[in-house]
């Protein structure tokens, strides 16, 4: 349920809707939008009656909501939201494009790499700290180290950025160096990391779990939002299909669908989706063509030795390319 208070309602009003909906032991979530508050039910196991409501002083409208996610959803938000990161901002209207390596694999290379990102007009710095390997024998990551070499990043180019997050354990760490807190597929539905999330001071990007529905990827998203975090990014990088020719099938009808049913940002990896550097550059522009509002890319100045995800990892020159092609594209849309 949702209450819609007059465009004109006294603090006194909201305040005697928000005790008539904890009264009755539900949470009640303020949400202010452009001309008039919105006051959201959260945790009532089944519908509310309208009229508690109706009658309320200052009370303009009282809507049942019809999905099983609330704050995330357009019905309780119609506007977009906007999240800004330092000079950045990501959401409807804007593309941003994040590009870096797989994982920090030291401070030279990710300074070489971060100098590329940004001369190709890259706006955020992505690279693993701390990185979910299938194999316990692979390169983790450089853990604290690499967090630092992100900072020295920031720093050095005036680029926010956005690194991975694996256990609660090291997420005061992470949040301490990262603008954007990345929680990857593997983890989208570790329910305690997403608590932890909901408590952060830092946006969240929710990547979309490799076999998750549309349904469970917003309720992971509800999670931090429930949690008092309403800066959450969604990323799609691809779902397990039986296919053989790219890592992950992208799933692109993924963005039309969140733009409908919610007011977060959607992002597209091509990258974790596609497994190799030939498929990026055009499932980028399809990407940009779906409507998503931004692109994470992976780029490696030496591919070819990358410690993880070389393959899909792009030359710098063809990141120049995706980000003019890229560009362009949103450019036209906006027409
Ligand atoms: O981003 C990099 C991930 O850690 C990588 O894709 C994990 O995959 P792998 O360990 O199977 O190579
Ligand atoms: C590990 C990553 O991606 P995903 O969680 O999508 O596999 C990543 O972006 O570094």
């Amino acid at each position: 349920m949702l209450i819609v208070m007059d465009k004109n309602a006294t603090a006194a009003q909201i305040d005697q809707v928000v005790r008539t909906i904890e009264v009755r032991g539900f949470t009640a979530r303020p949400i202010p939008g452009g001309d008039r508050v919105s006051i959201g039910i959260l945790n009532n196991a089944g519908p509310v009656d309208p009229a508690l409501f109706a009658g309320l002083p200052g009370v303009k409208d009282a809507i049942p909501v019809t999905r099983p996610y609330k704050l995330v959803s357009r019905e309780i938000q119609p506007a977009d939201t906007l999240i800004r990161v330092g000079k950045v901002t990501i959401g409807q209207g804007h593309l941003t494009i994040m590009g870096g390596p797989c994982a920090i694999e030291g401070e030279a290379p990710a300074m070489a790499i971060a100098e590329q990102v940004k001369a190709a007009g890259g706006q955020i710095f992505r690279g693993g700290a701390f990185k979910p390997r299938t194999s316990p024998y692979t390169f983790q990551g450089l853990g604290l180290e690499g967090l630092k070499i992100m900072a020295k990043i920031r720093e050095r180019f005036d680029m926010p950025v956005v690194t991975e997050v694996m256990d609660g354990e090291t997420f005061d760490q992470v949040e301490e160096y990262a603008d954007i807190v990345q929680i990857g597929t593997r983890n989208m539905q570790n329910f305690s990391l997403l608590k932890r999330a909901g408590q952060s001071r830092r946006p969240v990007m929710l990547k979309r779990g490799m076999s998750a529905t549309l349904e469970e990827w917003l309720m992971a998203a509800e999670y931090i939002l429930a949690g008092g975090n309403s800066n959450v990014i969604l990323c799609e990088r691809g779902v397990r299909t039986f296919v053989r020719h790219s890592r992950n099938t992208l799933d692109l009808s993924v963005v039309p669908v969140i733009l409908k049913e919610s007011h977060l940002p959607i992002i597209v990896d091509p990258s974790h989706a596609a497994g190799v550097r030939d498929q990026v550059l055009p499932l980028s522009r399809a990407a940009v063509a779906a409507g998503a509002h931004g692109l994470m890319v992976e780029v490696h100045h030496q591919p070819d030795q990358a410690l993880s995800d070389g393959a899909q990892s792009l030359y710098p020159e063809q990141f120049i390319t995706l980000c003019g092609h890229a560009r362009r594209m949103h450019a036209m849309l906006q027409e």
